[in-house]
């Protein structure tokens, strides 16, 4: 992965572990906003990413490339995957249960995805540091030992919900999220 010294762990930096309460191996994470564009299944366009952890800490997905995706003639849009990558590693800092943004993303595009091309995504963190979570993710074409076709590498940042109701309409996730309080 070429990444820079911003999604690079900083020493000292330490893994997570998986959180009581985490899902189940394999247990299905949900969406966190139905019109995400991401993960939203009320997205008419969107990416309908749905994921899974095997373990707590990392999360798998599969996206397969659409009509609605494509840059050039048949092939999938560079920002659509660079999207999906931001989702699946949105998903993964999801397990930390504390909402983060991302602050930087940085996409390497190893071959072209043909529309029709199922990528197998998995994110990890590679490392959290006060607000700051440095994550890694691959998009791997046809299989998920197949060739990987993206990669990208990330730094996301912590913040409160109050970011959501100051920015943007945080009521409208209070709405599916019941666990999490505005302005407490
Ligand atoms: C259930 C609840 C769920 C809620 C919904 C979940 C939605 C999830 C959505 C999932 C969808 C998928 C995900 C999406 O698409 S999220 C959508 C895309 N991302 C955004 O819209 C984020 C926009 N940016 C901001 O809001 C602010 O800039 C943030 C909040 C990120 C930081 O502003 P804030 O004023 O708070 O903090 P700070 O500026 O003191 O920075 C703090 C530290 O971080 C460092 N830094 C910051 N940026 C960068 C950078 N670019 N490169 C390098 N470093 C950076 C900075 O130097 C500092 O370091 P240090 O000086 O301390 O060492």
């Amino acid at each position: 992965m070429t990444r820079s010294a911003i999604t690079t762990p900083p020493p000292g930096a330490t893994l997570p572990e998986p959180l009581p309460g985490a899902p189940a191996p394999g247990s299905p994470l949900g969406s966190h906003y139905s019109r995400c564009f991401g993960c939203g299944d009320r997205h008419p366009t969107g990416l309908h990413l749905s994921a899974v952890t095997p373990d707590g800490v990392t999360v798998t997905a599969e996206f397969t490339v659409g009509e609605a995706h494509q840059g050039a003639p048949g092939l999938a849009h560079g920002g659509v995957l660079a999207a999906a990558m931001d989702e699946v590693i949105g998903m993964s800092v999801w397990l930390f249960q504390r909402p983060y943004v991302t602050g930087r993303l940085e996409t390497d595009y190893l071959a072209p995805v043909p529309v029709g091309t199922t990528l197998h995504l998995r994110a990890w963190c590679t490392g959290m540091s006060g607000r700051k979570a440095y994550l890694e993710a691959e998009g791997r074409a046809g299989a998920p030992d197949g060739p990987v076709a993206v990669r990208a590498a990330a730094l996301f940042i912590e913040v409160g919900m109050e970011h959501f109701a100051e920015h943007g309409d945080a009521q409208a996730i209070l709405a599916e999220h019941h666990e999490y309080e505005v302005n407490p």
